[in-house]
């Protein structure tokens, strides 16, 4: 069906995705791009920076300026209308108030924030970066993304007690700086099991316990937030898109690839490849023989 002009073509469902760069593809805002796009969304990706790494372990981080992150967002939220905000990892205090301070300009849209584990970082850079996400950020925020023990050490640091805090203690340290909802991921459960859960600081919403794969994964978090927010932006209740979202991750993983020599990513496509059967003329005939030179070719 093809578009008359420009007033007939259909909105789109836009996701905004603040999020540094992964050269790995296996976070980041590629990450965040293939998720999007996969549940149905346009996504609208601000670039806040760009990691060093591999499929292995995260070198360094480059922060943008905030301004170049400012602008690149105001003139997309002026041009589109936004039904969803994902915040990931935006690499620096200044960042994180530019992100804050325009997410208070657009109160109606909802804010999927997610913290990953920052261990790889500095110890007095993640200090100030938790400091400013909760001074700043979290009150923005409709709905916290965390793994347990990321979220435990970030938002419990001084936790006596013998048994690890539940999702819904979690939830009531973040609910001090006015988080509604927290999903909280990679929860321990018994025989080999891994249970997420949604919950407030009153009452748990509900809970997907998944078998846990032998592979060490990485891009899980990223790809799980992306698609909530996504989910969220197309109109499910909170419920509704976690469960959805869990079930496209549990998908992504079940089909994880490994590109280099480190870990396991998400196939974030895996819904879109052929059956086998169907794969005979993938290439029509004629096309053999017609290699890609290599790039050092002398012409
Ligand atoms: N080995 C695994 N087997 C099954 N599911 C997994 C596994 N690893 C991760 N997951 C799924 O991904 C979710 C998020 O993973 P995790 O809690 O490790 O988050 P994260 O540390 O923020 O993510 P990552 O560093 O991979 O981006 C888990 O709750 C679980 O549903
Ligand atoms: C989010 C986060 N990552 C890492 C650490 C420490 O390793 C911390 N305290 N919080």
């Amino acid at each position: 069906m093809a578009m008359q002009d420009d007033e007939s073509a259909p909105p789109a469902i836009c996701v905004m995705a603040f999020n540094a760069n992964d050269p790995s593809g296996a976070g980041g805002l590629a990450a965040d791009i293939a998720a999007v796009a996969s549940v149905g969304g346009h996504p609208v990706p601000v670039v806040t920076g760009a990691y060093t790494r591999d499929s292995a372990e995260i070198h360094d981080h480059y922060a943008f300026d905030d301004e170049a992150v400012t602008e690149q967002a105001r003139a997309v939220l002026e041009d589109m209308a936004v039904q969803a905000i994902k915040v990931g990892f935006v690499g620096s205090p200044e960042n994180l108030s530019a992100i804050a301070e325009i997410a208070t300009d657009y109160p109606e849209i909802p804010v999927v924030a997610y913290m990953p584990n920052l261990s790889w970082w500095r110890d007095d850079l993640i200090d100030q970066y938790l400091d400013a996400f909760e001074e700043l950020l979290l009150p923005q925020t409709s709905v916290l993304v965390g793994n347990h023990s990321t979220l435990w050490r970030w938002l419990l640091p001084d936790w006596g007690s013998e048994r690890a805090p539940s999702a819904r203690d979690l939830a009531l340290a973040a609910a001090d700086s006015g988080v509604p909802y927290l999903l909280v991921t990679g929860i321990p459960a018994a025989e080999q099991h891994i249970e997420n859960t949604l919950t407030s600081a009153q009452t748990v919403l509900g809970s997907g316990r998944f078998e846990r794969f032998e592979a060490t994964f990485v891009g899980a978090g990223d790809t799980l937030s992306a698609t909530l927010a996504a989910l969220i932006a197309s109109g499910n209740d909170l419920g509704q898109a976690t469960s959805e979202a869990l079930t496209y991750l549990d998908g992504c993983l079940e089909h994880g690839f490994r590109p280099g020599m480190g870990h396991v990513l998400p196939d974030r496509m895996f819904w879109a490849e052929p059956d086998d059967d169907d794969n005979d003329d993938a290439l029509s005939p004629g096309t053999e023989g017609f290699d890609i030179p290599p790039h050092d070719t002398q012409h």
